[in-house]
């Protein structure tokens, strides 16, 4: 809807910017603040879209949630797993991650709900997660493609399951860690390749029992009266990757994020950029209610190319947009291996930044299982891009427009605010005209 026109100018960063809090983190604080009893204070949460959603979502099921957004706190009394009955649907609206989370909290409610959403989820198949949450005694009526709207009524007698993960999703281990909380039997889950762990680390945090080790989940039965607790979160390693990025490529910038969450399962993008040569400096670590962070330092630097094994997938998932701008700027052949294994939102997106970038006259090769790009492509504006309402391209494509002084519209730059509201307001405060 709103169209955000770049500057005719290459610019450089310098300074310091506090990224918002970890999105993906407060998915979860919402959910296991509003399932647990007494009070849950959450420190830097940022009131981004995505997090409105869930915040609703849970309130509708009876949680009571406070959000003070100038001081980024939010206040959470939590149900004790009684959740409310509704005469309305819980919508989702396009919001993936808490399409998977509650439809594993529903498992071990008995009541009936019916779950609506947007679009993307309107399409995005719940096939996997269904097949597995109905193996544990939850019920829930969709068409044949298994997507939203939903009826779901779950069961007060849930069992464990043992799932060898077929496709490596977090939002689909998560949703599982949140029904075997519930359920009567230990839930196994034996990983396939890593994916980020936030849920099962929150999870203990809140009194749950899961026992996370490299290859495999457990969730104990017994141990499912979680206590509120307060905690801080740490600034979100996505976020912060915009700016990692942008100062890497542009010549003479020097940045410093304080405070980026640094869970290893989060943080690939590091692992990419140092394997294609960058030397980026963390200072100041530490661990406070759990999740690590850390003070990063980030100088302009030469890139080489890189092979990106499918092991590495999952921990740049939601940074490919970026790093393909990286690869198409570095010296050398980049190629990104195992993207076959994404959920369809996600595919979708390697789809619409490939069609945006080859506006901006950068290229790649989009195979089944791979992407190929050539370096030192040079930026060449062709026509105006679009957002396709996806967050991450839109800023991808605002890191893009620092490295040129080629101007053209960024459309529907509004998706910025599903992660980062003040993105641009932001980036501002850190470039200089080159
Ligand atoms: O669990 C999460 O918070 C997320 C998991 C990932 O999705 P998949 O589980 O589909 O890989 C990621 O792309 C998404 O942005 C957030
Ligand atoms: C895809 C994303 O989130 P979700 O799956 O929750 O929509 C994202 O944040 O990039």
């Amino acid at each position: 809807m709103f169209d955000y026109n770049t500057k005719p100018y290459k610019f450089r960063f310098q300074g310091e910017i506090t990224v918002p809090g970890d999105k993906s983190i407060a998915h979860r604080a919402i959910a296991l603040g509003a399932l647990a009893k007494g009070v849950t204070q959450i420190s830097n949460f940022t009131y981004a879209d995505d997090l409105a959603v869930t915040a609703k979502v849970f309130q509708d099921l009876g949680a009571k949630i406070h959000t003070e957004i100038s001081n980024k706190d939010m206040i959470i009394k939590g149900v004790d797993h009684q959740l409310q009955t509704l005469d309305r649907p819980l919508n989702v609206d396009n919001v993936g991650t808490l399409e998977s989370l509650l439809l594993g909290v529903l498992a071990s409610s008995t009541n009936q709900y019916q779950v609506v959403g947007g679009k993307y989820l309107s399409q995005r198949s719940n096939e996997r997660l269904l097949k597995l949450l109905r193996g544990m005694g939850a019920n829930y009526r969709s068409t044949t493609k298994q997507v939203l709207p939903m009826q779901v009524s779950g069961s007060n007698d849930l069992q464990g399951i043992t799932y060898h993960q077929d496709i490596s999703s977090a939002q689909i281990k998560s949703s599982l860690v949140l029904a075997g909380i519930y359920a009567k039997t230990k839930t196994t889950i034996i990983r396939k390749l890593p994916t980020r762990n936030h849920t099962e680390v929150l999870a203990n945090y809140f009194g749950a029992d899961v026992t996370i080790e490299p290859d495999v989940i457990v969730v104990h039965p017994g141990h499912d009266q979680l206590q509120g607790q307060s905690l801080t979160i740490p600034g979100d390693f996505s976020s912060a990757a915009f700016y990692i990025t942008g100062a890497l490529l542009s010549d003479n910038s020097q940045i410093t994020l304080p405070r980026v969450g640094l869970n290893s399962t989060r943080i690939g993008l590091l692992n990419v950029a140092k394997q294609m040569g960058a030397n980026i400096t963390v200072e100041n670590r530490s661990t406070k209610n759990v999740e690590p962070y850390g003070d990063l330092v980030i100088k302009s630097q030469k890139l080489h190319g890189t092979t990106i094994s499918a092991e590495q997938v999952q921990s740049i998932i939601d940074e490919i947009p970026l790093i393909a701008l990286m690869a198409s700027q570095a010296s050398g052949e980049t190629v990104i291996e195992g993207i076959h294994d994404v959920h369809l939102q996600l595919s979708d997106r390697i789809r619409n930044m490939r069609v945006e970038l080859a506006k901006l006259g950068i290229v790649m090769q989009l195979n089944d299982d791979t992407i190929v790009i050539k370096g030192q492509q040079e930026i060449t504006v062709k026509d105006d891009v679009d957002s396709h309402n996806d967050h991450r391209i839109a800023m991808m494509l605002c890191i893009a427009s620092i490295l040129t002084d080629q101007p053209f519209k960024i459309k529907n730059i509004e998706a910025i605010d599903i992660s980062y509201p003040g993105f641009i307001a932001d980036l501002n405060k850190v470039l200089l005209v080159k």
